[in-house]
């Protein structure tokens, strides 16, 4: 044999090894069309020279940036650069980022906007367990409530000398009166927000660990959750998600609901509002936008909402029994809102699913005798955990037969369970912000999505808790992805992959799947036509 016949069996063998190895891979590029691999070529290339550029210049406050970097310490670079303008409709028209299928509805509406609903209801109230001073504002936190009429107060504020420690204060009054000397109103905006969301210092140093940053994490929900829980600032809340994800390029979403508290406190200060008239809400605001989108001739933008129906997994499995019952009524009513039933809540500390067991195959149950179908779409796997509690909630989700799985970060270090869910098709709901927040991965390349995709598990890409982490949209989500499967084989086409498969793996079913796949294929192909025009 000579040397040039040994090398020419050594390319061979190299072409087809890689070929075989390439071969799972969810993104292969040759699906793509001409324009799709030239703007991906294109897309590439911004990348390559950003990172050269934009991503290793000196930045007073950033001392080594670098891309797919702690995403609240790098935010601010992401908002200057050529491939977040792409991404974003900055240039019309943005990616079209297909279906959101992973947020909690409660973290979906920008702070400072939430807080400038609430300023407008004059029955909300707040009370702190202390005075606020200048040493204590980093820590403590506002409780919000709306109260009936003759509770309404007419105290001066939280800093006042007179402040009695846990009494109401009208909202108005809290801010309008704010301690100079602390700030006056604006600082009481920041601390309110601040309360609401979590901050570079926080996740990155003074909770720097899984335990601590869900202890923060959790209480921004505690906060939150006294302005959205009052009815009326519900309907303009989802509103506000709705139009500000259709803003970002999201066109359909499922939406996790948490229904854990029985009533939401009516117009009249009182907990007497029950879980079919937030239905009733939700589904008047969803056909407000859809019109309202109509009347824009943007129709082919926006497909609609959906709801998982949600509970905590710190409720007793009796307690459980409840919300299930309560989710079976809720779908025979609306059957066209509620798309599967989850239990959320720190995987790590809180109840996993084999303590439900029994009430969740009896669910299975009561649906066959009722007739309805409610698919399961767990978290699980949200852990660093390898056959802990959190990591396990992976083998009771698949036997249990979620539709997808919620996180699945630890996914991973399970061949078996990986080989299942790219052969049934369970997909993933990969939030790669939030998992960097809530310290799984500390930055970007260490995330496991690639990994995922090149075993070929589906997977769509998701925001979680936008309003908690600052990812408003999906369009941070994409950028962080597209970074993180920087890889030599694939680029916008993979970002692609991840938009088609999230409708594709949505409860989207028959012709409305069909049609949100069109319209979604008509809007990448003038994307990319956009950035073949622009860009060159
Ligand atoms: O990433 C997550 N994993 C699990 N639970 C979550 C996550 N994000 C939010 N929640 C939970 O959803 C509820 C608000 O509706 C909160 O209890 C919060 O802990």
């Amino acid at each position: 044999m000579t040397i040039s016949s040994d090398l020419e069996v050594h390319r061979q063998a190299r072409a087809t090894l890689i070929d075989e190895d390439r071969s799972l891979r969810r993104d292969r590029l040759e699906r793509a069309s001409d324009a799709e691999v030239k703007a991906d070529h294109l897309v590439r290339e911004i990348r390559a020279a950003e990172a050269a550029t934009i991503w290793q210049q000196e930045h007073p406050s950033i001392p080594h940036p670098f891309p797919g970097m702690e995403f609240l310490t790098g935010r601010e670079i992401i908002v200057k650069t050529r491939l977040f303008a792409i991404l974003r409709k900055v240039r019309i028209p943005g990616m079209p980022k297909g279906a959101l299928l992973h947020c909690h509805l409660d973290a979906t509406v920008n702070a400072s906007v939430l807080l400038k609903l609430a300023l407008k209801q004059p029955a909300l109230h707040v009370r702190v367990t202390e005075r606020v001073t200048s040493s204590n504002v980093g820590s403590v936190l506002p409780e919000f409530r709306a109260l009936p009429r003759n509770e309404y107060s007419d105290a001066l504020g939280l800093t006042d000398d007179s402040y009695e420690p846990s009494s109401w204060v009208s909202l108005t009054n809290a801010r309008k009166n704010f301690n100079s000397s602390l700030g006056g109103p604006e600082r009481f905006d920041e601390w309110v927000i601040g309360a609401m969301m979590i901050n570079p210092t926080e996740a990155y140093k003074t909770h720097n660990t899984i335990k601590k940053i869900w202890q923060k994490f959790t209480s921004t929900f505690l906060v939150s959750m006294g302005l959205i829980r009052f009815a009326p600032i519900f309907p303009d809340y989802i509103r506000e998600f709705l139009k500000s994800s259709i803003e970002d390029g999201i066109s359909y979403i499922e939406a996790r609901i948490n229904f854990l508290y029985k009533h939401m406190i009516g117009e009249d200060g009182k907990e007497n509002v029950p879980h079919r008239e937030w239905l009733v809400m939700f589904d008047r605001v969803l056909n407000e936008v859809k019109a309202e989108m109509k009347e824009q001739g943007r129709v082919g933008e926006f497909i609609g909402a959906r709801i998982i129906y949600s509970t905590i997994r710190f409720i007793t499995p009796e307690e459980l029994k409840w919300y299930l019952e309560d989710c079976i009524a809720l779908k025979k009513e609306f059957p066209h809102l509620i798309a599967g039933f989850d239990l959320v809540g720190d995987e790590n500390q809180l109840k996993p699913l084999i303590d439900y067991i029994e009430p969740l195959l009896w669910f299975r149950q009561r649906q066959k005798e009722e007739g309805v179908d409610i698919p399961f779409i767990f978290h699980a796997g949200e852990t660093l955990g390898d056959g802990s509690p959190a990591d396990n909630n992976l083998y009771d989700a698949i036997l249990l037969g979620t539709k997808r799985i919620g996180h699945g970060f630890s996914l991973v270090k399970h061949p078996k369970l990986i080989e299942t869910c790219r052969q049934k098709g369970i997909a993933l709901e990969v939030c790669p912000i939030s998992n960097e927040i809530l310290r799984l991965t500390s930055s970007m390349p260490m995330h496991p999505l690639p990994i995922l995709l090149n075993y070929g598990v589906p997977v769509a890409l998701c925001s979680d808790d936008p309003a908690v982490f600052g990812n408003m949209g999906l369009t941070f989500d994409f950028f962080q992805a597209g970074v993180l499967v920087a890889s030599e084989v694939t680029g916008l086409s993979t970002l692609g992959q991840l938009a088609r498969d999230s409708l594709e793996y949505s409860t989207l079913e028959g012709e409305e799947k069909r049609r949100a796949l069109a319209l979604w294929e008509s809007q990448w192909n003038r994307f990319i036509a956009g950035i073949l025009e622009e860009e060159h």
